[in-house]
């Protein structure tokens, strides 16, 4: 297994070790021992699975602290753009972003600890992202970011004419309309 860190801090990218042969591969793609070792401490106690076609555009989502998540993202079918967005207001990188392609090629992983926005787009004709979770769902404490916002500057590399997006997605605050939530600390 390889960790990538990213220009955020505690943002990473793991390459796990991937087992091939003429069978096809086994991974193990969460390993408590392993994952703690390589300094991703969070306690996962939920499990998500979404399916999209291509073009849709899930997110800015996040949740208020103390329901603030960290999430494990993985893609066992097709290809996404996967986004994270540092709320942390103390971070040397409060408000900027960090996107990557994962996808059932690359196998990549990606940890987005507590304190960010995530979402993603959809690259291939469909996509089956699956995530841990360290915090139940709580849609009391849901909020969300506009993907478009016009200084995140996100390109998900989908066509405007393209982008399918929820009507919950599609009012959702600019980044600075939402700040008076961000608590978070680095
Ligand atoms: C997130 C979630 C949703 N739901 C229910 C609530 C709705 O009835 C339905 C669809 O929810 P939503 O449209 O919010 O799903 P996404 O747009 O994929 O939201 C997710 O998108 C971005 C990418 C995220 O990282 C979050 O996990 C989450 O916000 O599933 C649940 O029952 N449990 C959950 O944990």
């Amino acid at each position: 297994m390889e960790i990538i860190n990213t220009e955020i801090p505690n943002l990473i990218i793991i390459k796990p070790e991937v087992y091939s042969d003429p069978r096809g591969y086994f991974l193990e793609s969460f390993s408590e021992k392993r994952y703690k070792e390589a300094g991703i401490n969070a306690q996962f106690i939920q499990d998500n699975i979404s399916k999209s076609s291509y073009g849709v555009i899930r997110g800015l989502h996040y949740q208020l602290a103390p329901y603030s998540q960290s999430k494990l993202v993985s893609v066992i079918e097709g290809t996404i753009l996967d986004v994270a967005v540092d709320l942390r207001k103390n971070s040397p990188t409060f408000g900027q972003h960090f996107a990557i392609e994962l996808s059932d090629e690359n196998k990549l992983q990606f940890f987005i600890p507590q304190g960010f926005a995530h979402g993603f787009s959809v690259l291939s004709e469909s996509a089956v992202v699956v995530y841990k979770c360290d915090n139940y769902f709580s849609q009391e404490a849901e909020r969300g970011i506009a993907y478009n916002d016009a200084n995140l500057k996100i390109d998900w590399k989908i066509p405007a004419e393209k982008a399918i997006i929820s009507s919950k997605d599609s009012i959702l605050p600019s980044f600075k309309e939402a700040e008076h939530n961000f608590v978070y600390s680095i």
